[in-house]
């Protein structure tokens, strides 16, 4: 059975070997990018039974995306548009150690996942799931998305099944205020919130001990758990009036994009196989540390590395 589905659009991420500078590289790698498959990944490769769905385009391009989620044993349910003229989100990063930052650049404007409605989508299968999951990037990306992550949060909540959002605010699609109005629409369906903390300040316009705005986010919209990640400071989670906190393991700088889904899904992998919110914390701390060590957005972590970590037991070399 379908433990976990998640919703939203996978890119074709396109970056330069090393730190090449996208202006000037004669090679980018081709990687599978996107916050929702992200987290299926991360949640399937820790254990849960996980599948990804969206709409791509019927084409080699939307295969390379389904192919690589596939070889990691997450399931995909595809609304396949028109090969001639539907659009593959792509997305170009540049990696660059300091001064320089890491520099995103969409190109995903009026891909066909734009254009899916719940009734492409596997339902019953979300309905019949432990959890469903998304992200607030995905109704940032047209109003039909808007309309059907609304739909698609609801018809999960209703059926019972746990549904999780991570804020995930992208400044280069729409202004806090536009995330603001529309993504507090979408709360009252939100079991389970996972924000930045930073994301907590711009769009949410809460300030403060990090504790108290996740007493004041839970108080207003009733999730059932509010995660409020720190970046290296570490997470805090509130659930049933009790606070559970956890530092962040050691971790390289070198590949960060993909670090909050990767916790996320780590996460979900306890959270919704019956483990406890401080359990479901370690994990997704662990599996944010392991990823920022891999190329690609994607965690290609296993339990038994998850574990290590959190028994303190790694080695350098493993021989
Ligand atoms: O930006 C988007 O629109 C994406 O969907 C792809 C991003 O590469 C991931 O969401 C990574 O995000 P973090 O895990 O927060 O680093």
């Amino acid at each position: 059975m379908t433990e976990l589905v998640t919703f939203g659009e996978t890119m074709l991420r396109l970056s330069p070997p090393d730190d090449e500078r996208l202006e000037t590289a004669d090679q980018y790698t081709v990687r599978a990018a996107g916050a929702e498959s992200n987290v299926a990944v991360a949640a399937q490769r820790l254990g849960l039974d996980a599948m990804w769905t969206s709409k791509l385009p019927d084409s080699p391009v939307g295969r390379r995306v389904t192919g690589e989620l596939k070889h990691h044993g997450v399931s995909v349910d595809i609304a396949w548009d028109d090969a001639d003229t539907a659009r593959q989100g792509t997305y170009y990063l540049e990696q660059g150690s300091p001064p320089r930052g890491n520099e995103v650049i969409y190109d995903r404007r009026n891909a066909s996942v734009t254009t899916a409605t719940p009734e492409e989508l596997p339902t019953e299968t979300i309905e019949n799931a432990t959890g469903f999951h998304t992200s607030g990037i995905t109704p940032a990306l047209s109003e039909t998305l808007e309309s059907t992550t609304t739909d698609l949060l609801s018809l999960a909540q209703d059926a019972g099944t746990t549904t999780s959002l991570d804020l995930n605010y992208r400044s280069k699609l729409w202004t806090p205020a536009e995330a603001r109005s529309v993504l507090t629409e979408l709360f009252p369906a939100v079991d389970v919130l996972v924000v930045a903390e930073r994301d907590a300040n711009v769009v949410l316009d809460r300030d403060g001990d990090t504790e108290a705005v996740a007493r004041d986010l839970a108080d207003e919209y009733g999730f059932e758990v509010t995660v409020i990640t720190r970046g290296s400071e570490g997470a805090l989670a509130l659930a049933d009036g009790a606070v559970v906190e956890q530092p962040t393991f050691e971790a390289t700088d070198d590949h960060p994009v993909g670090t909050g889904d990767s916790f996320v899904g780590g996460f979900l992998s306890q959270y919704l196989s019956g483990g406890s919110v401080s359990d479901g914390l370690a994990w997704g701390a662990a599996t944010a540390a392991l990823k920022r060590s891999i190329p690609g957005d994607i965690a290609v972590v296993s339990p038994d590395e998850i574990r290590s970590i959190l028994s303190g037991d790694t080695e350098a070399i493993s021989r």
